[in-house]
């Protein structure tokens, strides 16, 4: 078991609105497996990741990483964690504009106190982009800037990768291509993967799917 949730509940007011999101969620994750959560728009797919992933407290409930108990440690502690063992992919990529595909790759590193750029190229050689290392992110493709955002994650070789609809912006063709490189990498590395997809075509390529709906793991 490498991530375990436990009776997770999360909800949002606005105005005088109560929305119940997570109602008791409870689900395991071992190491290297690779985990697709699936269901229908605002069933809170995305609520869930981010909870596990260290990003949203939960009202309620517990998430495990190993043996540690995340919302229970400091907040520079939580964020030690994120930084050392996870790793993020969005639909919106979220590379820094005025940064190169290799300086936007070797951000994790830096940010670890390790400046690594031969770290950094060996990750966009992974993704196929070593000729484009020079580019800015809007010198390449959709697809490109997602393969960077995919090198970028796994430049630290992290333990856990959530990626949020990482193939949400891409053609099917496209889409199909990138989420293929990103488990066939993180299967290469022994990383855990956690993506949420509202494309149930793609969750072939994992080893197993959840679905999402009312608020709980069916
Ligand atoms: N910060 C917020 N404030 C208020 N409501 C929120 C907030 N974040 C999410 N919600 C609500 O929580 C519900 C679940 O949202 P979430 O993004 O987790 O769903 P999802 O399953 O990922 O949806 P989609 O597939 O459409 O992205 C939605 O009804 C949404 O409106």
């Amino acid at each position: 078991m490498l991530i375990k949730a436990t009776n997770l509940h999360r909800g949002y007011t606005v105005g005088k609105k109560r929305v119940e999101v997570l109602h008791g969620v409870d689900l395991t994750i071992n190491k290297g497996e690779k985990v697709f959560l699936c269901g229908p728009s605002g069933a809170g797919k995305t609520t869930l990741m981010y909870t596990l992933a260290g990003l949203e407290k939960p009202e309620a409930g517990t998430v495990l990483i190993g043996d540690v108990d995340l919302y229970s440690l400091s907040k520079r502690r939580q964020a030690n964690l994120r930084n050392s063992r996870m790793a993020y992919i969005f639909q919106n990529y979220y590379l820094l504009p005025e940064l190169t595909a290799l300086e936007n790759v070797s951000i994790p590193a830096l940010i670890g106190g390790r400046s690594n750029m031969g770290a950094a190229e060996a990750a966009l050689e992974r993704v196929g982009l070593g000729h484009r290392q020079d580019h800015l992110p809007a010198e390449l493709s959709g697809g490109e800037q997602q393969r960077v955002a995919i090198a970028r994650a796994l430049v630290n070789k992290p333990e856990i990768i959530f990626a949020d609809e990482p193939t949400g912006n891409l053609d099917s063709k496209n889409g199909e291509q990138v989420m293929k490189m990103l488990l066939d990498l993180a299967s290469e590395d022994g990383s855990t993967l956690v993506v949420v997809t509202h494309d149930q075509s793609l969750t072939k390529y994992g080893d197993r799917t959840l679905i999402v709906k009312d608020g709980v793991v069916i």
